[in-house]
């Protein structure tokens, strides 16, 4: 086991939530109590992603990043890791690859706002990933029906969980998706940093929102 890696007992299952965080936000601390509660997870980290491959623009710096999502996202169960830099993956099914090699017996779910699954048929080997963990979606404010309508929805629409058997999916086989209508919170990195960022600490907003609607 590679310095800096959480440790899982084989058998024990574990969301991983990947993400730019940049900012991390109260969207993402509300979505992750959400999968814990909703998907049955032993445990759930947040991939601090050393850089989305979709994206132009590079990110704040890794440290950075990782100082705030660790200062925000405080729960036992609850582990905030640099792991793609690591690994040195970038690609979520790279990540996935190196992840069941290190961790044997261990059950990966990936974890997704409904944005992420709209474009999720553009992501390196997505049906490989569909194939290989089972996929946890939460609702996003504006995104629920391009989700459901999404080509990864459309041509997996076999191995759709429904919302009430949620918990079993961290046991269920892949191919396995399913998405959740959990209460949402309207919150962004792109608004976070539009508003003039969140360089002077943690302490600056972090975009914190009533959850509204369902
Ligand atoms: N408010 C939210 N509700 C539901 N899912 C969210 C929310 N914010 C982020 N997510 C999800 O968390 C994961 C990481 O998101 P990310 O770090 O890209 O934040 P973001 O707010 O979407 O950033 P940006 O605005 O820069 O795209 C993604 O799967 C994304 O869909
Ligand atoms: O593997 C890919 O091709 C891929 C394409 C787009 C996004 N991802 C991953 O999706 C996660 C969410 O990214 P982001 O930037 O929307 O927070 C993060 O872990 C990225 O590495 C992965």
């Amino acid at each position: 086991m590679k310095f800096g890696m959480p440790y899982v007992r084989a058998g024990q299952s574990v969301g991983l939530l990947g993400g730019s965080f940049d900012p991390a936000h109260s969207g993402h601390v509300h979505i992750t109590h959400e999968a814990l509660r909703r998907f049955g997870l032993d445990w759930l980290w947040w991939l601090v992603t050393p850089g989305n491959p979709l994206k132009d623009r590079g990110p704040a710096p890794l440290a950075e990043r990782m100082a705030r999502a660790q200062a925000i996202m405080r729960h036992p169960r609850v582990t905030v890791t640099d792991i793609e830099a690591r690994l040195g993956t970038r690609a979520t099914a790279d990540t996935l690859s190196a992840l069941r090699a290190a961790y044997p017996g261990v059950r990966f779910v990936w974890l997704m706002g409904a944005d992420n699954l709209a474009q999720f048929h553009r992501w390196q080997n997505w049906r490989s990933i569909m194939e290989t963990v089972p996929l946890g979606v939460l609702a996003r404010p504006g995104e629920r029906i391009s989700a459901r309508m999404s080509p990864a929805a459309r041509i997996y629409r076999h191995a759709r969980l429904p919302a009430q058997a949620s918990h079993l999916l961290a046991r269920a086989e892949a191919p396995a998706w399913c998405f959740v209508n959990v209460p949402m919170v309207d919150v962004s990195s792109t608004a976070i940093r539009a508003s003039g960022g969140w360089r002077g600490g943690v302490s600056a907003n972090c975009g914190v929102a009533a959850p509204y609607g369902r």
